[in-house]
């Protein structure tokens, strides 16, 4: 499951890309052609540098301005669907299809952990995937199916 609606728990916790050319960075740093350069959405989206004490915390609220309107972050700092040119570019279409299911799953059924004591852990593929799967159950909500 991605959960783009909080910061840490991203789909991709880690990318690389290799430089095509020499180039120096506004912080001053300097990379050299053919070196890699490896950043971490997952550790990104739990700085408290970037996020605030709280950043470990679901709070989807964070993502609303003082209207309860969503605000969209940068994307240099909410980085999962990456930034610059090479962004996804299925970005606005997942959020569509996740906007869908949820409203379409959330109106029927209130879903729990069929463990609520089960810690959740993650391993780490390609894609960050929840290790052993979530297992949870789906109770219809009354005047609903
Ligand atoms: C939650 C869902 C998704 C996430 C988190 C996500 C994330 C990303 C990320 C991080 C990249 C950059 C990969 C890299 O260059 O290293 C990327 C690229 C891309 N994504 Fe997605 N993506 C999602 C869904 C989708 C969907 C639904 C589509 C198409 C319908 C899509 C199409 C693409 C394409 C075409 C690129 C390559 C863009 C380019 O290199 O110019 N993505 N995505």
């Amino acid at each position: 499951m991605y959960d783009p609606d909080t910061n840490n728990h991203d789909v991709h916790p880690h990318d690389v890309k290799i430089c095509f050319s020499d180039d120096t960075w506004p912080d001053g740093y300097s990379v050299r052609k053919g070196d890699a350069v490896a950043y971490h959405p997952y550790a990104m989206g739990r700085m408290k540098f970037l996020w605030g004490d709280d950043a470990e915390e679901f709070r989807p609220e964070r993502w609303l301005d003082e209207n309860c309107l969503f605000q969209q972050e940068s994307p240099f700092k909410f980085t999962a669907f990456q930034a610059g040119p090479r962004i996804c570019l299925g970005k606005e279409f997942a959020y569509r299809q996740m906007k869908i299911f949820s409203a379409v799953l959330l109106g029927s059924y209130i879903f729990k952990l069929s463990d609520e004591k089960k810690s959740i852990t993650s391993r780490t593929m390609l894609t960050l995937q929840i290790d052993g799967g979530l297992h949870i159950r789906a109770i219809p909500r009354l005047g609903h199916i």
